[in-house]
């Protein structure tokens, strides 16, 4: 297959495109490289540096299927920028699914999330349960899911929305090196290489075992099978929802733990005000992605998530964005 990659410069499309070419498929990046950075695009994939309004359309040519990855995806900014969300998430997106439309390019794989559960009344959190999001960069996700589930109906779109939850570690020498890193496990191994002097620790006064947020971390390279395993089983006219995660909790403190044995560096911590939008607990379960798509993680241990990405942190030496600050 030709796969357009949407956001393919950023870490979980660089993730995906560095996949589909391992697996023999031709991949065209499409990003405006808001977030991402050129050296995230594998160098076999064609690169087109645009927007989706203004550029779906020639991305789209000759391609197959989408993995749509490009959008504002930071949990704080969009409760502080909600028209930033609004407008880069809900109208972009809308823009990609009418040129796809156009071009008759109807298989698609598009990254939701989490935050479109909100705060859940129990863990792990299965896709039938109530979509109440808390900020606005979740409702942003949901809206997007629902517009996708009326193209399929009405448009004949074959559609998988995978509602990740907290992507960490590197694959295949792509990883996390944003210009401006907010998520917590490369910023915990940022402390650890030199790069920053501490972490901070938003919140210790949460209703968890420890006071600090639970999150559920998935290895980025489980994360990119599942992506052609979805792509690949895709039907007209159906839109699936899964939920993609290591049915896991760990809590801001035990990651920074983690990453201490790991590096074997101190990495001080300081506790400071919670952020602004985030749940207190989030944990998923995968069952339906494993059972309807026949997804397999085979690296849900924290250890190694972490290790990977510390690996991939050391070998950009002087190429780590946040070595440079
Ligand atoms: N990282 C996570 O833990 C996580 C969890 C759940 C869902 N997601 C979703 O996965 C996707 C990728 O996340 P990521 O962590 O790789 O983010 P990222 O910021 O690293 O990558 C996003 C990429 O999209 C590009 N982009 C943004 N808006 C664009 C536009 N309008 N046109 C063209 N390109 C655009 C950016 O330049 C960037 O390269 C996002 O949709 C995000 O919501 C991420
Ligand atoms: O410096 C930091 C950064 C984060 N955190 C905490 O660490 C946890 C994880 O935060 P991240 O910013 O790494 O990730 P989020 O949970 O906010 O969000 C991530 O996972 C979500 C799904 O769970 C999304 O989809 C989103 O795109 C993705 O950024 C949160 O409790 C956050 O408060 C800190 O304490 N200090």
């Amino acid at each position: 297959m030709r796969v357009l990659v949407t956001g393919g410069a950023g870490y979980v499309g660089s993730c995906c495109a560095a996949e589909l070419i391992s697996r023999g498929h031709e991949v065209v990046v499409l990003d405006d490289l808001s977030t991402g950075n050129r050296d995230g695009v594998p160098p076999e994939a064609t690169f087109i540096e645009g927007d989706l309004i203004s550029d779906s359309a020639r991305a789209l040519e000759g391609v197959d299927a989408v993995i749509h990855c490009a959008a504002r995806s930071l949990v704080g900014e969009s409760v502080e920028q909600p028209a930033e969300y609004w407008h880069g998430n809900v109208v972009s997106t809308l823009a990609l699914l009418d040129a796809m439309r156009e071009a008759d390019v109807k298989n698609i794989v598009f990254s939701s999330t989490a935050a479109t559960y909100g705060e859940p009344e129990q863990v792990p959190i299965t896709e039938d349960m109530p979509t109440r999001p808390t900020n606005t960069y979740g409702a942003t996700k949901l809206a997007i899911d629902m517009a996708i589930t009326s193209y399929c109906v009405a448009y004949g779109f074959a559609a998988t929305s995978l509602r990740y939850f907290n992507v960490a570690g590197a694959h295949l020498g792509f990883g996390e090196n944003r210009v401006v890193e907010t998520h917590l496990i490369p910023l915990v191994l940022q402390v650890a290489a030199g790069h920053r002097e501490k972490i901070f620790v938003f919140g210790d006064d949460w209703p968890t075992t420890d006071g600090t947020c639970a999150r559920d971390y998935i290895h980025v390279g489980d994360l990119a099978d599942a992506h052609v395993l979805a792509l690949e089983s895709n039907a007209a006219g159906e839109h699936r929802i899964f939920n993609l995660g290591s049915g896991e909790g760990f809590s801001v403190q035990q990651v920074i733990d983690v990453c201490r044995t790991v590096t074997g560096h101190e990495i001080p911590a300081q506790v400071s005000p919670r952020r602004a939008g985030d749940p207190a607990t989030l944990v998923a379960s995968s069952e339906q992605a494993k059972s309807v798509l026949g997804w397999q993680p085979s690296r849900t241990d924290l250890t190694t998530v972490v290790e990977d990405a510390w690996e991939f942190l050391r070998a950009l030496g002087d190429r780590a964005h946040s070595a440079h600050r």
